[in-house]
């Protein structure tokens, strides 16, 4: 799939426009989560775990954070509790203002590492059931996935179920599912992982072009550095459990972002340094 396909997209605000609420005076971007000193410790007493020892991060109104850290730094921990399925021990975390580690549900829309699409339902029903679920209006979702689906190459896929669908087509529709919903931060946990190499590459270039024409606020965990260098905004770095922030970094890279970024002296350097940091933090 070349980028082109969904190259022509206009920039469409596909959900409501911030609210004053949500806007600084300043008119510089808001924030949409607050995480501050962030602790979460499974078990307790002797059997206490501590996954998370301290973290605190921000994503900014339109901004695209990715979190990388080794196996076990309690990334897909952090999306349980930014979700609100999990609280976390200690700390605070703050979804447009109003506290969300309280164990309510549905404020972010979520991607997981498997589309885990309903395997019973047409594409289209799928998307529909989500978008409802999460408080669209059944017309509304209707109009949205007709409108979407042609975009992201699935318009002859609406009425086909989930098994004849290729595992890159079918995150195709899970994204979809996530960026049409209608809170403000979509959560995507490793959304790629599962993908050969190839598809992968193809899948960033596709998100990355459906991205920047929607500007969706995006927090994003990959294991993959150059991924989340060819993605990010920012990128902040978290070292082994019980985690803790290393470093974030500024991706300075302008916008839209070209495949051929990926060969530039500047972007090798900032994965390589990214990479020094990971591999001293696990030595
Ligand atoms: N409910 C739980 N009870 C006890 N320990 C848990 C629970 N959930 C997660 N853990 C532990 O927390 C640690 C972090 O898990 P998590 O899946 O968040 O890490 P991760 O950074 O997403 O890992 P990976 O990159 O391998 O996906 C793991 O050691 C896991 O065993």
């Amino acid at each position: 799939m070349s980028p082109k396909e969904t190259g022509t997209l206009d920039r469409i605000a596909i959900n409501p426009a911030p609210d004053q609420s949500a806007s600084s005076a300043s008119g510089q971007s808001s924030t949409v989560l607050r995480l501050a000193h962030v602790q979460k410790i499974y078990g307790s007493r002797n059997r206490a775990k501590t996954v998370i020892g301290d973290v605190s991060l921000t994503v900014r109104e339109g901004e695209f954070v990715s979190v990388i850290g080794p196996s076990g730094s309690g990334k897909s921990t952090l999306f349980r509790l930014i979700g609100g399925l999990e609280k976390p021990t200690s700390g605070t975390i703050e979804l447009e203002g109003q506290e969300a580690g309280d164990g309510k549900r549905g404020r972010i829309a979520y991607m997981p590492q498997q589309a885990s699409l309903l395997p019973w339902k047409t594409v289209e029903a799928n998307i529909e059931l989500a978008l409802t679920i999460a408080g669209v209006d059944r017309n509304e979702a209707r109009s949205l996935v007709q409108q979407w689906l042609p975009r992201v190459g699935l318009a002859d896929y609406a009425k086909a179920y989930p098994h004849v669908l290729s595992g890159g087509m079918q995150q195709r529709v899970s994204f979809l599912r996530a960026l049409l919903s209608p809170q403000r931060l979509m959560c995507l946990d490793e959304p790629f992982g599962s993908l050969d190499a190839l598809t992968r590459i193809q899948m960033q270039q596709w998100l990355l072009s459906l991205w920047e024409a929607s500007r969706r606020s995006v927090l994003f965990v990959t294991h993959s550095i150059e991924e989340a260098v060819f993605l990010s905004d920012r990128i902040i770095v978290l070292s082994v459990s019980p985690s803790v922030v290393l470093r974030e970094f500024e991706v300075p890279f302008p916008r839209p972002r070209e495949a051929s970024l990926r060969n530039t002296a500047a972007f090798n350097e900032l994965e390589s340094e990214i990479y020094a940091l990971l591999d001293n933090g696990m030595s």
